[in-house]
């Protein structure tokens, strides 16, 4: 059965449709929001040979002819190189204003694609096809889209809504167990930064969620979306509330750009140990007991993931280092870091007032024993 969650934003609004199958009918879905009857696609190798053919199947069948274009997987694609590489396809390809263009595959693809339509002709609309758990449950809803600069994560971009999104949970079923557990990191936000309910949820059914439970993946799906979807109607452009969705990724992003955006850490478990860290931060300074902190660990730990930066391999830079490289975050307001703390699990705020020094306490802590 197919879900929707609708995304109320005015003459921005649209459905994420949430359901099996939904690949096979893609023709049938998006054709209804075509002026004329032809997309340019743009995937990534690793989902091209597992998921393209059905999409271009879906629209054959509905009489929609379709280009593709396939970039490298990973994080260094979404960079200023294959950006130039996607407009030049979509101009090479002629796509005119009125005209959509299809993001089929991970947060990757769905942030370079949205932007490259974000600034195509001054905007022109884009389907996201997320087929990651990550891109499911957040990155392909809300409209923020971009690419790396090697100052920092998503240093250049633009605010830019889908005017459709497509999450079909059989495509989960080809990710591999550590791509799955990133998208996870980005599940287990939901439930820390505004319901409590959920993150319990979590806690019995996340085994079965990794194992393949079609239901379990449905609904983690579904609630995730209809969760960042209510927060993004409030806060479009994260002017305040929005920044909530940003639990743990100041500590995330200092790490990712540490880490070279490479394999050593995807950007979702860069998250589950950025919400440790958030939530071990927000003990440190008497906001949240420390049975918050000790539960999240244990629930990333009970799951297989990482929890602390002595999990990553190889060298890490000092705290201090990684301190500095959180200025270039974007919630920085007047020189002042912003971060999302916690009262209790399902509680996250967001504030100014977080001491330097109980940071780097925690960075620290969360080193382990270094080589100096
Ligand atoms: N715009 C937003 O709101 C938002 C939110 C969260 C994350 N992000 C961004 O999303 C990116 C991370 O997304 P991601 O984890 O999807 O990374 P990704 O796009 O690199 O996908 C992860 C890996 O899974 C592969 N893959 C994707 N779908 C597959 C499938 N069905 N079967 C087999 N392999 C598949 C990809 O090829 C890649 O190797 C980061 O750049 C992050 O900054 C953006
Ligand atoms: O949609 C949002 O808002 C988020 O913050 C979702 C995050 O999971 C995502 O990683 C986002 O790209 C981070 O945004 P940024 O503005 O800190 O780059
Ligand atoms: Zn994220």
């Amino acid at each position: 059965m197919t879900q929707v969650v609708h995304v109320p934003l005015g003459d921005r609004a649209y459905d994420i449709q949430i359901g099996r199958g939904l690949l096979d009918q893609a023709g049938s879905l998006i054709g209804p929001i075509l002026q004329r009857a032809k997309v340019a696609i743009v995937t990534d190798s690793n989902v091209a040979p597992l998921h393209l053919r059905r999409l271009t199947e879906a629209l054959q069948g509905a009489g929609i002819a379709h280009e593709a274009l396939v970039l490298p997987a990973g994080e260094a694609t979404k960079s200023w190189p294959y950006l130039s590489q996607t407009i030049d396809f979509f101009l090479n390809e002629k796509v005119e204003r009125r005209d959509v263009v299809v993001a089929l595959g991970g947060g990757v693809i769905g942030d370079l694609v949205g932007f490259a339509a974000a600034i195509l002709r001054r905007g022109v609309r884009f389907v996201q096809i997320p087929t990651s758990l990550l891109a499911q449950v957040d990155s392909s809803v809300g409209g923020k889209t971009g690419i790396n600069a090697t100052q920092g994560k998503n240093l250049i971009g633009a605010f830019h809504q889908p005017s459709l999104v497509l999450a079909d949970i059989d495509v989960l079923d080809t990710l591999t167990p550590r791509d799955f557990l990133a998208g996870y990191g980005e599940v287990v936000k939901y439930g820390l930064l505004g319901n409590e309910p959920f993150f319990e949820w979590l806690e019995q059914n996340g085994a079965a969620l990794a194992a393949g439970d079609h239901a379990a993946r449905s609904e983690a799906v579904r609630v995730s979306c209809q969760m960042k979807a209510q927060i993004v109607v409030r806060d479009e452009t994260e002017q305040g509330d929005r920044a909530l969705l940003n639990l743990g990724h100041t500590f995330c992003h200092a790490l990712e750009a540490a880490t070279g955006y490479s394999d050593r850490l995807l950007h979702g478990e860069g998250v589950a140990i950025g919400c440790a860290l958030a939530f071990e931060t927000s003990a440190r300074l008497g906001l949240c007991a420390q049975e918050a902190p000790s539960r999240v660990r244990a629930h990333l730990k009970a799951m297989g993931m990482k929890t602390d930066i002595s999990d990553i391999e190889g060298l890490m830079p000092t705290p201090a280092a990684l301190f500095a490289l959180m200025g270039q975050d974007k919630k920085v307001i007047a020189g002042q870091l912003n971060f999302i703390m916690a009262r209790a699990i399902g509680r996250a705020f967001v504030t100014s007032d977080v001491s330097e020094e109980v940071v780097l306490s925690v960075l620290e802590a969360s080193m382990g024993p270094r080589a100096t």
